[in-house]
């Protein structure tokens, strides 16, 4: 098989990245270890955590940085230990490259890789341990990963379908799947961007009674009930939503990451024994405060949750080519991905970007 391919793709190099400063360049990719898959990248999808990563909303991003972690594209070198993966073949990879995978770790011995406390490697961002190099996300001609996080995408799905729900479609689908999301129950979802578009989708996949989309605006009402959801809440548009509302639903996923969001009054929302899980990720990771009586006075849960499994992905990728869901997508070409990330910023995605690499496609 043919390597003489170059790594090149879109680099921050600060954090004035975000403001659209991203500069094309090569980068040299991890050490090539013969569980590795290099991937010819067709697609890639903008996730809330670009944005995050290249101002290094999280802390110092070890720049130059090239992000993009819902990538789908083509086998072109597979190694010698790869069992199920063929050149040729069509392959994603999400949010995560790497984890310790040893026996006697209990999160990988277990089928919980994302919870992974030691060797755990972003797609992007990251240093990998033993001087393999560091790790480099999809906005990007070519990509390599190791193949434990290379996912074969189902001939049900489209490219630019599959490429977000990798990370954004499983960090929702993961913590419904695994807070009882489905029939019988009535599930919130918090903040309609990329994520949260997903978690309506996927609550009405898993066979939830109830959806309900919780935003800021009663201008996405219309199109997130077109999204499949059965009523909707704006916060800063319906008076007394919080009392109105009050104790109706028996889970929450919450994808927003403002510092400032109404926590309290999104709590009040949740039945007694409910759950409101956590994945929206703050720059400095703060949440407002949450007032000991809330959670006691309500019997209710706080939880958080990070991507997912390996086996999740391949679950969700399954579950969403039986149950067809259909993402709504925007696709912008590589080459725009400055003025994707900008526009991303802005609120303008309806509900996700996901560029395609005009080389390859
Ligand atoms: N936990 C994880 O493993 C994980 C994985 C992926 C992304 N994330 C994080 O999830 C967050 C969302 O990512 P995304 O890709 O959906 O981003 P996005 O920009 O597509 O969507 C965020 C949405 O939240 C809305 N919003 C912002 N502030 C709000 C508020 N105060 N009230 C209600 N809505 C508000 C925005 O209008 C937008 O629609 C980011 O912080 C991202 O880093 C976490
Ligand atoms: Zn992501």
């Amino acid at each position: 098989m043919a390597t003489d391919y170059i790594f090149e793709g879109w680099l921050g190099h600060s954090p004035e990245a975000v403001k659209g400063k991203m500069e094309w360049g090569a980068f040299e990719p991890k050490k090539w270890e013969e569980d590795d898959v290099d991937i010819q990248v067709t697609h890639c999808g903008i996730c809330g955590s670009d944005l995050h990563t290249l101002r290094s909303g999280w802390g110092e991003t070890p720049y130059p940085c090239c992000v993009g972690h819902e990538i789908v594209g083509k086998a072109v070198r597979v190694g010698s230990n790869v069992k199920d993966i063929k050149v040729g073949d069509r392959v994603g990879v999400g949010a995560q490259a790497r984890s310790c995978l040893q026996p006697d770790c209990p999160e990988c011995s277990e089928g919980m890789e994302n919870h992974c406390p030691r060797g755990n490697v972003n797609t992007y961002g990251s240093v990998y341990p033993n001087g393999e190099g560091k790790s480099y996300g999809g906005y990007a001609d070519y990509n390599r990963t190791n193949s434990h996080f290379v996912f074969k995408i189902p001939d049900g799905l489209s490219s630019e379908a599959a490429a977000p729900m990798l990370c954004g479609g499983i960090t929702v689908f993961s913590p419904l799947k695994h807070n009882g999301c489905g029939p019988g129950k009535k599930v919130g979802i918090v903040g309609v961007g990329g994520l949260g578009h997903f978690g309506v989708l996927f609550a009405k996949a898993l066979g939830a009674d109830k959806v309900v989309g919780i935003s800021r605006r009663i201008s996405k009402k219309d199109a997130v009930l077109a999204l499949g959801a059965d009523a909707y809440i704006a916060t800063e548009d319906d008076k007394d939503w919080d009392k109105t509302n009050a104790r109706t639903l028996d889970l929450i996923i919450c994808t927003v990451s403002s510092s400032n969001m109404p926590l309290s009054q999104y709590l009040s929302l949740l039945k007694v024994n409910g759950s409101f899980i956590q994945v929206g990720a703050p720059d400095g990771g703060n949440l407002p405060p949450i007032n000991a009586f809330t959670l006691i006075g309500g019997g209710i849960k706080v939880g958080g949750s990070a991507i997912g499994s390996p086996a999740d992905i391949k679950i969700m990728l399954d579950l969403a080519v039986e149950k067809k869901v259909t993402p709504w997508v925007e696709t912008r070409p590589l080459s725009e991905a400055n003025q994707a990330i900008i526009d991303l910023e802005q609120g303008k995605a309806r509900y996700r970007y996901v560029l395609v690499n005009e080389k390859h496609a």
